[in-house]
């Protein structure tokens, strides 16, 4: 190999002087295409060049090929990085679950709690916390994300349009809430706070024909903990 880079090395700069005297000839600056006295490397390039078509030597306006350089920035592949829903013993969580409306949360909490089992997460690292209303939820769920002493929080209500407006404050603080305690914490917090019309939706979704929202909601938190814990530490 090495011979071979030596020959091509050698064959290269003869070509450049035939080019630059065959230019001049004809009265072309060579400098403008003159055949830049290629690095090493792109002689080891062009070699390999060389080597599977050397016919290419005979045009007399035969130039290297410039070798793109690689971004740092560019890998040879895509990395995917997700969270697993197999490795949860070990994990922590807690779970904030809102009292009003307890006919409805209650069944959501349990939906969770019979999917961490499920998914083996032990029953001694699960906290549940009980609130008065899903608008406190954010300030606890933000409380227990930065004690660090969970890989996620589970939030857990149940808001029910009434006959005034103060549906849309609860729903939308009680959303603004847990996402807001999930950012300043750094710790995943899961939006499990159902936002319905009546309270037919709203039983519908805590193990109803709508399914149990609380159970997709630890799901959720078990997927965020792991993408944490194995792909996302500091
Ligand atoms: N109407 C609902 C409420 N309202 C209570 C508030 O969440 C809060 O506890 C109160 O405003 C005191 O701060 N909470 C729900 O979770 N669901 C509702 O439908
Ligand atoms: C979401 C609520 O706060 C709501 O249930 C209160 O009912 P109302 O609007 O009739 O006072």
């Amino acid at each position: 190999m090495a011979a071979a880079s030596a020959s091509s090395s050698c064959v290269l700069h003869r070509l450049h002087d035939d080019t630059s005297s065959l230019l001049s000839s004809r009265g072309i600056n060579h400098r403008s295409y003159s055949l830049s006295l290629i690095s090493s490397r792109k002689i080891q390039s062009t070699s390999s060049l060389v080597q599977s078509s050397p016919n290419c030597l005979s045009n007399p306006l035969f130039i290297a090929p410039a070798e793109k350089k690689k971004s740092p920035f560019q890998t040879e592949a895509v990395r995917t990085l997700t969270g697993s829903l197999t490795k949860a013993e070990g994990f922590r969580f807690a779970i904030v679950v809102a009292r009003f409306n307890e006919i409805v949360t209650k069944p959501l909490l349990e939906g969770a709690l019979d999917t961490f089992k499920k998914y083996s997460v032990r029953e001694e690292d699960i906290d549940v916390v009980w609130v008065p209303g899903s608008f406190e939820i954010g300030l606890v769920a933000q409380k227990l994300g930065k004690s660090g002493k969970y890989h996620s929080i589970l939030c857990i209500g149940a808001v029910v349009r009434g006959d005034t407006t103060h549906y849309d404050a609860v729903a939308n603080t009680a959303a603004s809430g847990v996402l807001s305690a999930g950012l300043s914490s750094g710790v995943p917090c899961i939006f499990g706070v159902l936002t319905c019309e009546d309270m037919d939706q709203a039983l519908n979704r805590a193990g109803g024909k709508a399914g149990n929202k609380g159970s997709e909601a630890a799901l959720t938190a078990i997927e965020m903990a792991s993408l944490f814990e194995h792909h996302l530490k500091d």
